[in-house]
């Protein structure tokens, strides 16, 4: 029988413009996806919900204020050579508040959502995408390589709202 993996959770928050055409994505500036564009996310801490980490995440990395969110999907990425997975809780942001800033870790940019910079982003998001725009939600486990850029194994299906 399978042996219950280590996880530790992560949110994922994609800002979307009021008439729901373009995403809001930041180029990572530093650390872990440097030089790709992704949602606005990291770790949740124990004090909080993953639903408050998200909003923190989003405050923290864009300025922006979450006032509605929607959880849109899962991932969960398994490394060879590492034995605790990453669960990313995925959300959408369709009301906020505050004004987009530049912050250390994140340059911030307005992308049409059907002209995603995939060529920039994580190899997962390409796959994942097209349930975000038929408006279904996911999950997807995705097994990488160390180089966390090859995937080598993919399970992705949608899932009830
Ligand atoms: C391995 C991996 C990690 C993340 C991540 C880190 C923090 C939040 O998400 C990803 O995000 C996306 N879009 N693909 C991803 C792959």
């Amino acid at each position: 029988d399978h042996q219950a993996m280590a996880h530790r959770l992560y949110t994922l928050v994609f800002p979307l413009d009021s008439d729901n055409n373009r995403v809001l994505l930041g180029l990572k500036k530093r650390g872990f996806g440097c030089n790709k564009f992704n949602g606005f996310g990291g770790k949740v801490e124990a004090t909080e919900t993953i639903a408050e980490g998200a909003v923190r995440e989003l405050v923290e990395e864009s300025g922006l204020v979450a006032t509605s969110m929607q959880n849109c999907g899962l991932l969960l990425f398994y490394f060879e050579n590492d034995p605790v997975a990453m669960e990313v809780h995925v959300y959408l942001a369709h009301t906020y508040e505050g004004t987009v800033i530049e912050s250390d870790e994140m340059r911030p940019q307005w992308f049409d959502i059907h002209d995603m910079p995939f060529s920039q982003m994580w190899a997962d998001d390409s796959r994942w995408w097209p349930f975000v725009l038929r408006g279904e939600k996911f999950v997807g486990q995705f097994w990488l390589k160390a180089d966390q850029a090859t995937i080598t194994r993919e399970h992705l299906y949608a899932v009830e709202s």
